[in-house]
């Protein structure tokens, strides 16, 4: 029998209740996923599909599986949905099937399962899940999609452990793999993953926004916001809706990235952008890139195609030029607006620090999709006047963003050289791995940023289950979020308006 190779599938894998506490795993499991229990997680029961023969999993995977039914107490998730067999193709060994009733014959317990099956399912209530977008088991199946949409969720809310005789009859079971008939399998899937997700959080810049530019600082934010959760509600990854958020704002001229950028000392415009991808911690970004109308899609690329994290300047030319990245004259990424700044800044009676606030809206956006995979994605044209080669803290990892699936996603926005002094977006992280919320964590890594070097800046961040904020310590910063058919957005301190996400803005 070809085992399953567990940790191929980080999805996949045993949990305890708490993190840390690995009571309910099987003694002398051996388990590679056995030290790797960090979050609560949801169990999932596998019915067996009538028209199908089931295979045998990995038997180890059974073992725990059997563990999970023994020991975890409430809060569990059931899939009752053959989906396994779509991971068990890779095995040879049948298992059970209804019409093979000679199998359950004799030591197998039916009644016990049926009696198990019926209490655990009297204390399920239904919960919407989305049809996964890709099938992580896809590498090793190709027929089986269609289980995909046919996943239905239960959340228990209360839960009967199985009698010590059950329990017993479990163990033998495991012995006797071939003629057990529930599986159990288990998600390392946070428990109110189900409900948070998916959620795309996005920002349109720190910084102080002129009032008659404020309007279309918001409605573009939200569209892009929309169209973010739309690639999500369709199935997209996170990385496939930070993307799109941030393709759309370097398209919008109201934004300092892509076209609209700010321009450098000499009136050129350079550009940095930054992806990361919480699942595998793949990092992608490129510094002062010109002629290019959006840089997160070559930093993207850069993640996908290179076996390096940064690539700048000239450099990143060429390789958008390998990739067939198309080349656009500096002239179109220069708005009036910008050369109007730019001018202005110039003067001999400028005020370098007003000007400076005058041009923020560096975009950005967080993500979880509905596998609860985290992404990030920031873009920007940096700040006005820059010298020529700058560059800010965008491009740079844990500084303009950050994507774990550990503990969240944040992108970030403001004054790039204090944001790269404190490692903001890390730093933010870190705060929630010690406990803080997000909305905690991005304030007091602003107000740090603040005290210690005197920074402004916001943040977009989220966390694996689909808790997030948007803080920033400027005076204004443009932003919207989409959970749950809801759209949120906000311009100052303390706004938090909603409306349905179909509505226009
Ligand atoms: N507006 C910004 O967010 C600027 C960006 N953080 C930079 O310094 O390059």
């Amino acid at each position: 029998m070809s085992a399953l190779h567990l940790d191929q599938y980080p999805e996949v894998g045993i949990f305890s209740v708490e993190p840390g506490n690995h009571q309910c795993l099987q003694e002398g499991s051996r388990s590679p996923l056995r030290d790797e229990v960090r979050h609560p997680c949801a169990a999932v029961y596998i019915q067996e599909d009538p028209g199908r023969p089931h295979h045998l999993l990995d038997s180890e995977l059974l073992h725990t599986g059997l563990q999970c039914f023994a020991h975890f107490e409430g809060r569990i998730f059931f899939i009752l949905d053959p989906i396994l067999t779509e991971v068990c193709t890779t095995t040879e060994t049948c298992f059970w099937t209804p019409s093979d009733s000679t199998r359950c014959r004799g030591h197998h317990p039916r009644e016990t399962v049926t009696t198990l099956q019926a209490d655990f399912l009297s204390h399920c209530k239904p919960v919407d899940l989305q049809p996964r977008p890709e099938n992580p088991y896809s590498g090793h199946v190709d027929d089986e999609r269609e289980y995909d949409h046919r996943v239905a969720v239960m959340q228990f809310s209360k839960i009967n452990l199985p009698s010590r005789h059950h329990r017993r009859k479990c163990v033998y079971n495991q012995k006797t793999s071939r003629r057990r008939r529930d599986l159990a399998l288990i998600l390392r899937v946070p428990l109110q993953v189900i409900d948070m997700l998916p959620v795309v959080v996005v920002h349109g810049g720190a910084g102080h926004i002129p009032k008659e530019r404020s309007d279309i600082s918001i409605s573009g934010v939200c569209a892009a916001t929309r169209a973010g959760y739309v690639v999500l509600k369709g199935g997209g990854s996170s990385m496939d809706a930070v993307v799109e958020v941030v393709t759309q704002l370097e398209n919008n001229p109201a934004y300092n990235a892509g076209r609209g950028s700010v321009l450098n000392m000499k009136g050129e415009v350079e550009m940095d952008a930054f992806v990361m991808d919480g699942k595998t911690l793949a990092t992608g970004a490129v510094s002062a890139v010109r002629n290019i109308a959006n840089p997160i899609q070559l930093a993207r690329l850069v993640m996908d195609k290179t076996s390096h994290a940064c690539l700048t300047a000239e450099g990143a030319a060429q390789f958008a030029r390998s990739m067939g990245v198309p080349e656009v004259p500096m002239e179109s990424l220069i708005t009036d607006y910008a050369r109007m700044r730019w001018r202005k800044n110039l003067a001999p009676d400028a005020n370098p620090v007003e000007c400076q606030m005058g041009k923020m809206g560096t975009v950005g956006a967080v993500a979880v999709d509905s596998e609860g995979v985290v992404a990030c994605a920031t873009s920007t044209g940096g700040i006005l006047n820059k010298m020529e080669g700058r560059v800010g803290d965008t491009p740079c990892v844990g500084c303009g963003g950050y994507a774990d699936n550990n503990s969240g996603a944040v992108s970030t926005t403001g004054h790039g050289e204090a944001i790269m002094k404190v490692v903001l977006a890390r730093l933010i992280l870190f705060h929630m791995e010690q406990g803080q919320s997000a909305e905690a964590a991005s304030d007091s890594a602003l107000a740090f940023m603040k005290s210690r070097v005197g920074g402004l800046g916001g943040v977009v961040t989220v966390d694996p289950q689909g808790n997030w904020a948007a803080r920033f310590s400027s005076r204004q910063m443009a932003w919207a979020a989409a959970q749950k058919d809801i759209l949120h957005y906000g311009l100052y301190t303390g706004e938090d308006f909603t409306q349905s996400i179909d509505e226009p803005h």
